[in-house]
Formats: C-alpha cells, structure tokens, sequence
C-alpha cells in the first residue's frame, strides 16, 4: 500500500499551541491535527513544513525543533508523519482549507478528537 510523507508543525503562538480541524470534504473529516502536508518531489522536510504552513495559514514560522516521525496505517493509506515544534514569527492568520483552529494549553491539547496518526505525536510532545 502506499506510504505518503507528510510534515506537521506544533506551532507556538506565545504559551499556546495551535491545531487545526480538517474539513468535512477532506480526508480524515473533522479530525484535529497539526497543521502541514505533503513533502513534494525534491523538496526538504523543513522546505516542506513552511511551505505548507504558509499555504494553509498565511503565516511564516521559524522551526525550533524536530521530534519522531510516526509511521500509522489508515484503512486505505500509510503515513509517516514528521514533526516538529516551531514558533510564529509573522502574518495574519487566515484558514484557507481547514475548518476551525484553537489555541490551547499543551495540558489541553488531548481533548481534541485528533487524527490517529498524531496521537504518538501528542504524547512526545505533552512529555516535553
Ligand atoms: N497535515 C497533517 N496531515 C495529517 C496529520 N495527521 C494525519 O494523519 N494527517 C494526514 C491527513 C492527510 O491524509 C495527510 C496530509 O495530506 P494533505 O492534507 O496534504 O492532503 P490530503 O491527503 O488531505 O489531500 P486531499 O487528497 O484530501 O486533497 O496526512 C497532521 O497532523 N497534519
């Protein structure tokens, strides 16, 4: 089956830690994640996360630190999900395809109903 590669960014705005909702027309429907996508051909991780992260959101961050990837099985797709912490610097932010964002404690974050694939993700980074 095929294994996509996907960056994510748990992005701090001052003390809080942003997550976005995916739409009701997206795969995974209203699961809670962090914010990122595809790596394109060629393309770095890093390259990657800002990229998408300023596609999505309207805003540049500045990546702070990278945290371990996690391989999941979805019923039709592989992920390996690469993460990592990073910190707004500039830019409105704007949701161009998800449906809701928070900005919660790193103690609330747990509440959400997250896509799978983060859960790993969520655990690492409460235990920070
Ligand atoms: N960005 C992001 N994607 C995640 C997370 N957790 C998780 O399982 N995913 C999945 C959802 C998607 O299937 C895939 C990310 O791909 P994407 O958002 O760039 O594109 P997509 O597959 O939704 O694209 P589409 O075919 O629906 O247009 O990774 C996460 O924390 N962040």
């Amino acid at each position: 089956m095929k294994t996509i590669s996907v960056t994510c960014a748990i992005i701090y705005f001052e003390n809080k830690i942003l997550a976005v909702q995916r739409s009701e027309t997206m795969k995974l429907p209203l699961k809670w994640e962090f914010p990122g996508g595809k790596i394109e051909m060629g393309e770095s991780e890093i390259d990657c996360v800002k990229r998408e992260i300023l596609e999505e959101l309207n805003i540049h961050i500045k990546i702070k630190q990278k945290l371990t990837s996690v391989n999941h099985q979805y019923s039709d797709f592989r992920i390996n999900l690469i993460p990592f912490i990073a910190e707004y610097i500039s830019g409105e932010l704007k949701l161009k395809e998800h449906s809701a964002h928070v900005l919660l404690d790193k103690n609330e974050l747990y509440k959400l109903n997250w896509a799978e694939a983060d859960l790993p993700i969520l655990k690492e980074f409460t235990a920070l």
